[in-house]
């Protein structure tokens, strides 16, 4: 079967998308094919894909996203500013909401952050911090406190943003510790009812800079629910106001962030982009065919690289 797709970014955080609208698999047949598009050492290589699906009565369209590794999350912020701008474009709408695994977001066409860059807002939510949300087997939230039975003595705060996330806010990121942490988790301990995405945050003058080892994937550019639930955690701990739009850099750029605290409903706020770097097709066997690039956008590319530097 051949398969149209666009391979696309949020912050670094790659993907392949797919409007799945009209399904041309069922349900679980994606997962086989995930796994190899993904594939770091095959023609394309993401992080994961994302699938815009039909919606219902209160959601104009919905999301699927797939881990590298066949896994499917809750959700995905940086994938959803694309599966964003893919279904607003399709659709003609200047915002929507969307449809998740287990929750609805909303998604807005913003002013380009910089020239070229095209830019979606994602609001999402609630952040939990209910032991139970977040699969962490612990009596009590979590909150900038040692993790019991975790193989850190660091204080995180443990969230659901859906997805579940464990966040530190360390002095300076060890990207070895942050990857045996990671992996640890995803050796399904006991603790942790189904994995976690793990991040090491840092105070910078101007906001945040977070990087994430994400469940199913791995160490990643960016990862969206991490920057919203690093920034919710920095209100948590009175680090930084609930209500304040921060900058929240990471290793595949930046986005804008609101943590909108209790009185928002705990809603997080991102701005940021969705870069479309080439639609092409592939033919999806038991081995991937060869990558017919049918539209190049290395002008979109081109554009956040020159925001990024
Ligand atoms: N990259 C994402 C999160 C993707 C899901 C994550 N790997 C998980 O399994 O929870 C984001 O931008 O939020």
């Amino acid at each position: 079967m051949e398969l149209a797709f666009i391979k696309c970014h949020g912050s670094g955080n790659d993907f392949a998308l797919v409007d799945a609208r009209d399904p041309a698999l069922a349900g679980q047949d994606w997962v086989p094919v995930a796994r190899r598009i993904c594939d770091r050492a095959g023609p394309v290589g993401a992080d994961g894909i994302l699938l815009l699906v039909q919606g219902d009565k209160t959601h104009a369209f919905g999301m699927r996203v797939i881990n590298a590794d066949g896994s499917e999350p809750e959700t995905c912020l940086n994938g959803l500013r694309c599966i964003g701008r893919a279904g607003l474009e399709a659709l003609g709408l200047e915002s929507a909401s969307v449809k998740l695994k287990t929750s609805s977001a909303g998604v807005e066409r913003q002013p380009e952050l910089a020239p070229g860059v095209v830019t979606v807002r994602t609001i999402a939510g609630p952040a939990s911090s209910d032991p139970g949300d977040v699969g962490l087997r612990v009596p009590a939230p979590v909150i900038d406190a040692a993790v019991p039975g975790l193989p850190s003595s660091r204080a995180f705060t443990a969230l659901a943003m859906p997805n579940p996330h464990l966040i530190t806010f360390v002095d300076r990121i060890d990207v070895d510790e942050l990857v045996a942490l990671g992996s640890w988790c995803e050796a399904r301990p006991g603790l942790l009812a189904d994995r976690a995405n793990v991040s090491f945050v840092e105070m910078r003058d101007d906001g945040l800079f977070v990087q994430t080892f994400e469940r199913g994937v791995g160490l990643t550019n960016a990862c969206g629910t991490a920057m919203g639930g690093a920034t919710h955690a920095a209100g948590l701990t009175g680090r930084v106001p609930f209500g304040q739009a921060i900058t929240v850099h990471n290793p595949g750029g930046k986005v804008r962030v609101t943590a909108e605290g209790p009185d928002g409903s705990d809603r997080v706020i991102i701005d940021g982009n969705a870069t479309f770097i080439y639609e092409a097709t592939i033919e999806i066997g038991d081995e991937l065919g060869p990558l017919k690039i049918t539209r190049d956008r290395a002008a979109e590319e081109a554009a956040w690289r020159l925001a990024t530097r």
